[in-house]
C-alpha cells in the first residue's frame, strides 16, 4: 500500500483517481510548517504539493520512503531539485493544466490596467461617481512585448493578436517559422523595452531572467507604457518599478507574483495607486485546478506502480516515440551494468556503453540511466535509481561514455557494456534484445555465449582442459547446488576459457572457495540477476 501526503489545498476531483485507488491511501493535512512536515514525511511514499509548501533539503532528507514529489502546477521553484536528484526521488509537475488559465489572468490584468478597472470598484463603492479620474487606453494598434514565448506567452500573444495588437516577441526559442505561425515580429529584449506599449513577462525565474527588466530597461523605456508579471515575481525589478512609476516613465503595472509571497505589508506595491496586484491567482480557475491535479496523479500512480512516466522534472524530456523504442531494453541494459559490476573486482573508473543495429540512431539518454543503475547498484544497492544513478556516477567520479557503432555482429540489435577498474582491469558484457526469445547475453570478455540474464549463475574462468567440467559438477552436487544450465566458450581448444552456469539457488561464499581451489580453475564468481 501505498501512502501519499498532499499538503495544500489541490482539487478533491482532479486527486480522485488517488483516493479510488485501491493500492493507495491519500491524507490530506494542509498549512504544516517544516517542522510537522518533517516529523510526518517519513511514512509517505509521494507527496503532492502546489505552491504553498516549500519542500526543503530538510523535509527531503527525512522523507526517507518517499519516491515521488508532485507539483501541481507549473513552477517547480518552491522543491529543492537538488536535494530530490540526490535522494533519488522524481520530481513532476503539470505544465499544461494551466496554460489558458494563466494567460487569461495575464490577459485580464492588462485589460483591468488598461481601463483601470480594480480602482474605479474600489473607488464607486464608497460611493463616489468619479468618471474623470479613470481615463483608459485602448489596446488596439498599441504594440505588446512578450518576454517568454512558450506555452503562457504564445496564449497571451494570440489573443492579442485579436485585440488589434502588434506583437513583438523575445524568446531564446523562438523560430521565424513559429513566429510567422504566430503572427508576431521577433524582437531583442531592447527593442521591446524601448518600443512596447505594454509588456508582459512569461519566462521561469532563472539566473538569466532574474530582473530582466530593471532599471537600465526602465530608463529607456517608452514613456506612459504599462507592465504586467503573471510568471514569477524577480523577473521583473520591483523597486526598479517602483522608480519608473514615480519618475512618470511606467503609467501602470499588474502583478500576481512577488520577489517575496505573500508580500510584507509595507511593500510599496500596496499601496502604490498605480499598481494592481492579486494573490498569486494566475492557475486559480475550477477548471486549471482540476487539470493539474488530474495530470499529477495520474503521473504519480504511474511512479509508484513503477510504469512509465512522463513530466519529471528532474530528468531530461524524452518524445514518447523514443521513450516506446527504448522502454523495452530497460530491463536488459540494467542487467547487463549490473552482471559486468558483478564480474568487476577493482575500483569502476569508466563506464563505455555501445549502441549498435536498431539502438545506433536513437537518443538513449534514459537507457543510459538504467545501465549505469545497474552498474551502481552493486555498491549502492537501493539507494541508486534511474532519477540519481548519472549524478551518483558523477558524485562517485566514475566517468560514463556512450558511444554508437555500426557492428551489430548479426544481431539487430546490441547492448555492449565495459567497465575500466583501478589497475587497468577490463570486463565486457554484451546483449540483444531477441525477437520472441527475449533478452540474452551474447558475449562475456571475448567470448561469444548465449544466455539468459536471469537468476543465479556462476562465472567460472579456467583453462579447457578435460575433467573441469565433471569436477564442477560433482562439488557442485555434494554442495546441494543443482544446476539449471551450462554454457562453455573458448577461443582455442586447450586455450582460455569461461563456463557459466545458471544454478537454482544461491551459492554459499564457501562453495566459491572451492571451485576456485579445483584444477586449472582461474576464478569462479557468483552474479546475481534479479
Ligand atoms: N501566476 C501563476 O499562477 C502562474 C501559473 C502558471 C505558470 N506560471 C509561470 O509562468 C511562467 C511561464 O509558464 P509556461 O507554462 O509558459 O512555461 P514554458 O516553459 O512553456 O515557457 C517559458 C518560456 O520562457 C522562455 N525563456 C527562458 N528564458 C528566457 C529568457 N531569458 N528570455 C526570454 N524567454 C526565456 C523559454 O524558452 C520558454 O519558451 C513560468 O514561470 C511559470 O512558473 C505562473
Ligand atoms: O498553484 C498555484 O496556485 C500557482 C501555480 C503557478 O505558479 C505555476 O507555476 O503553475
Amino acid at each position: 500500500m501505498f501512502k501519499i501526503l498532499v499538503s495544500d489545498p489541490i482539487s478533491d476531483l482532479g486527486i480522485q483517481q488517488l483516493t479510488d485507488a485501491s493500492d493507495v491511501t491519500v491524507d490530506k493535512k494542509t498549512g504544516l510548517s517544516e517542522d510537522e512536515l518533517v516529523a510526518i514525511i517519513g511514512e509517505y511514499d509521494g507527496l503532492l504539493v502546489r505552491s504553498q509548501t516549500t519542500v526543503t533539503p530538510k523535509i527531503i532528507e527525512a522523507g526517507a520512503k518517499l519516491k515521488v514529489i508532485g507539483r501541481a502546477g507549473v513552477g517547480v521553484d518552491n522543491i529543492n531539485l537538488e536535494a530530490a536528484t540526490k535522494r533519488g526521488i522524481v520530481v513532476i509537475n503539470a505544465p499544461d493544466g494551466n496554460t489558458i488559465t494563466t494567460c487569461e489572468h495575464a490577459f485580464a490584468m492588462m485589460m483591468a490596467l488598461a481601463r483601470h478597472i480594480p480602482q474605479a470598484y474600489a473607488k464607486t463603492i464608497t460611493g463616489v461617481w468619479d468618471k474623470k479620474s479613470y481615463l483608459g487606453v485602448e489596446l488596439r494598434n498599441k504594440t505588446l512585448g512578450v518576454l517568454g514565448m512558450g506555452r503562457i506567452g504564445s496564449e497571451v500573444a494570440k489573443r492579442a493578436k485579436a485585440f488589434g495588437m502588434n506583437i513583438l516577441a523575445y524568446d531564446p526559442f523562438l523560430t521565424e517559422d513559429r513566429a510567422e505561425k504566430l503572427e508576431v515580429k521577433i524582437a531583442t529584449v531592447d527593442d521591446i523595452v524601448r518600443n512596447a506599449d505594454f509588456i508582459t513577462v512569461h519566462t521561469p525565474l532563472t539566473p538569466q531572467t532574474k530582473h530582466m527588466i530593471s532599471r537600465p530597461q526602465f530608463e529607456v523605456m517608452k514613456k506612459g507604457m504599462r507592465i504586467v508579471n503573471c510568471a514569477r515575481g524577480g523577473v521583473i525589478d520591483e523597486m526598479a518599478l517602483v522608480e519608473a512609476l514615480d519618475a512618470g516613465i511606467v503609467a501602470g503595472a499588474a502583478f500576481d507574483v512577488f520577489e517575496k509571497e505573500p508580500p510584507q505589508a509595507d511593500h510599496p506595491f500596496l499601496s502604490n495607486p498605480k499598481i494592481i496586484v492579486t494573490p498569486h491567482l494566475g492557475a486559480s480557475t475550477v477548471e486549471a485546478q482540476e487539470n493539474v491535479a488530474i495530470d499529477v496523479s495520474e503521473q504519480v500512480l504511474h511512479i509508484l506502480r513503477s510504469e512509465p512516466f512522463i513530466n519529471a522534472v528532474n530528468i531530461p524530456p524524452v518524445a514518447p516515440s523514443v521513450m516506446n523504442k527504448l522502454q523495452p531494453y530497460f530491463t536488459l541494459g540494467e542487467k547487463l551494468g549490473s552482471f559486468a559490476a558483478q564480474i568487476t573486482h577493482g575500483a569502476i573508473k569508466e563506464i563505455v556503453v555501445e549502441f549498435a543495429g536498431d539502438l545506433a540512431d536513437v537518443d538513449t539518454q534514459p537507457l543510459n540511466r538504467y545501465i549505469v543503475k545497474g552498474v551502481l547498484s552493486r555498491h549502492f544497492g537501493g539507494d541508486v535509481n534511474i532519477i540519481n544513478s548519472m549524478h551518483l556516477a558523477k558524485t562517485s567520479e566514475v566517468n560514463v561514455v556512450v558511444t554508437k557503432a555500426s557492428k551489430t555482429k548479426g544481431f539487430t540489435n546490441l547492448i555492449s557494456v565495459k567497465l575500466i577498474a583501478d589497475g587497468g582491469e577490463e570486463r565486457v558484457v554484451a546483449g540483444t534484445l531477441l525477437q520472441g526469445y527475449g533478452e540474452r547475453i551474447v558475449q562475456l570478455g571475448k567470448f561469444p555465449v548465449d544466455i539468459s540474464p536471469e537468476g543465479h549463475q556462476i562465472l567460472i574462468s579456467h583453462n579447457d582442459k578435460p575433467g573441469i567440467i565433471g569436477n564442477v559438477g560433482t562439488l557442485l552436487g555434494q554442495s546441494d547446488v543443482n544446476i539449471a544450465s551450462m554454457q562453455v566458450g573458448r577461443i582455442v581448444v586447450g586455450g582460455e576459457a569461461i563456463m557459466l552456469l545458471t544454478v537454482d539457488k544461491e551459492v554459499p561464499a564457501e562453495v566459491l572457495v572451492k571451485l576456485a581451489a579445483l584444477a586449472e580453475i582461474n576464478t569462479a564468481t557468483e552474479v546475481v540477476l534479479v
